[in-house]
């Protein structure tokens, strides 16, 4: 396939060829051919590749130049994350020299800055989920890309199931499907989407030393703290990324590094602490893409930057220059419990999966080290608690989703890991409760009304006031509580 103007570089400014030239050299660009031959060929292409390859900046634009968008369909890139949908939209039109919102734009919840002319549309994977709401085959789209599929939300679980039923019945024979993920788990998505066919860029990732403690770490900021100075104070030169499970905790966590660093005086070079979660301004995301910074004096010792993130970091964000990982062993996880009829969040230890992509930042250096602040035996003991969303999850508002999509029963979607059944009646059981499906199980008018109920987790925070109640689901919940209450 002859390379469109952009790729060649011919038409492009000085500072998008220089863009250009550090995007070839990004793992991905060596099999470009390769993926767009397979999808060309095939349906459905798992792509995958480790944090940092440029699946999520390159495949996306990969696919807009070999033509996929000359019919007028879309390229739908979907991310679990909000900020990270947007982040990527905007990297990504600076590097195809566009506006955001021009060519390249993104959907968020509550935000839509796309045109018509946007051609590639960076979105959550929960936006998607609505669009077909109104959209049953999701007509817009041409190619839809599942980033980040390993990470199993629950709108991807269903989004996956949903496509799956989609091409089986050939309601869409013009789609192409592509699946992104990490390596780890590509054979699940193949084996799950059989006549799938995997494109594995093959980086060269260099291994990562892995440290456990020894002794029980009973609070990991604190414990964080001092591995972060320890690294600051004796070892080599790198950047540093700390994983901790929300916003308090990053925030104590930079407050103490803070004043710890001020005690270490000019020992070191200069420390810039960015924080890193769903609401940081779009300012300081960008600052955590930029280099350390430089000494403060002449042949002064070097500046580092320590990166204090959630598991945003895990895998949608590859961040350049780390060299150090602290993981606190934990995340925040939706976990619904069905007797008290309550969604919230709460800290479990995170998965294996989960354990390796963190420190996988790493592995770009060739001395990357990952300090776990969780003994081994611990980290072995908690892998029996993981698992994915969906098996977490209070699933009403899935179900009335899923019912507006013409999806009967959740048991008829091939899903990767179906729930129980008992879990599903149980949700169903809530929704009869409520009004919003009747005797039968058929969506009511209020049903209808409620599957479109705008479930935006900062604005459910504020009708709720609480960071714990934060989706549809929490929604149902309080609505069922109420209920009973009255
Ligand atoms: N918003 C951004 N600003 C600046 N650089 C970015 C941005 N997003 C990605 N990059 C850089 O682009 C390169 C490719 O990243 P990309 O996200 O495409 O990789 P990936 O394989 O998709 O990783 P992940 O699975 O973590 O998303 C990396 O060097 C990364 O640092």
């Amino acid at each position: 396939m002859e390379a469109p103007a952009e790729v060649d570089g011919s038409s492009l400014s000085r500072r998008c060829k220089k863009m250009l030239e550090r995007r070839r050299k990004l793992p991905v660009w060596a099999q470009r051919e390769k993926f767009l031959d397979t999808l060309a060929k095939h349906q459905i292409v798992v792509v995958a590749a480790p944090p940092g390859s440029g699946k999520s900046t390159q495949i996306p634009q990969f696919v807009v130049e070999a033509g996929y968008v000359s019919n007028g369909k879309q390229i739908a890139c979907t991310q679990p994350r909000r900020l990270v949908a947007m982040a990527l939209s905007r990297r990504v039109a600076q590097e195809m020299n566009a506006n955001l919102g021009d060519k390249v734009g993104y959907s968020v919840q509550f935000e839509d800055f796309c045109s018509p002319k946007t051609v590639l549309r960076y979105l959550t994977d929960g936006v998607l989920l609505r669009q077909a709401l109104s959209d049953r085959f999701l007509e817009m789209y041409g190619v839809i890309i599942l980033d980040e599929a390993h990470l199993r939300t629950l709108a991807t679980d269903i989004l996956l199931a949903y496509l799956k039923k989609l091409l089986a019945i050939n309601a869409r024979p013009d789609l192409k499907l592509v699946i992104m993920s990490t390596q780890f788990e590509a054979k699940k998505f193949r084996d799950y989407f059989k006549g799938a066919r995997i494109v594995q860029p093959c980086p060269s990732l260099n291994p990562v030393e892995i440290n456990y403690t020894k002794d029980i770490v009973r609070d990991y900021v604190e414990a964080a703290t001092d591995r972060v100075v320890e690294i600051l104070a004796s070892e080599p030169v790198g950047d540093i990324i700390v994983f901790l499970t929300g916003v308090e905790e990053i925030e104590t966590f930079c407050w103490r590094l803070g004043k710890a660093i001020t005690d270490l005086g000019d020992k070191i070079g200069p420390v810039r602490i960015l924080p890193l979660h769903s609401t940081v301004s779009v300012d300081v995301q960008k600052k955590i893409f930029k280099a350390a910074p430089p000494p403060t004096r002449k042949g002064g010792p070097v500046g580092r930057k320590v990166v204090v993130s959630t598991d945003i970091a895990e895998s949608s964000l590859a961040i350049d220059g780390i060299v150090y990982v602290v993981d606190c062993g934990y995340a925040k996880q939706k976990v619904y419990n069905a007797q008290l009829r309550v969604e919230s969040l709460l800290i479990l230890p995170i998965s294996r999966a989960s354990a390796q992509r963190r420190a996988g930042c790493a592995r770009r250096s060739d001395s990357g080290k990952c300090f776990r602040l969780y003994s081994q035996m611990f980290f072995e003991a908690a892998q029996m608690q993981v698992s994915p969303e969906i098996l977490r999850a209070n699933l009403a508002s899935t179900i009335l989703q899923l019912k507006k999509l013409g999806v009967d029963d959740l048991l008829h979607l091939e899903l990767m890991d179906p729930p129980p059944a008992e879990k599903i009646t149980r949700a169903v059981e809530i929704l009869k409760y409520l009004g919003a499906l009747d005797e039968e199980g058929s969506l009511t008018e209020l049903g209808k009304l409620m599957s479109e109920f705008p479930l935006d987790p900062q604005m459910s925070r504020m009708i709720v006031g609480s960071p714990q109640f934060c989706c549809s689901n929490e929604i149902l919940s309080i609505a069922s509580m109420l209920s009973v209450m009255s």
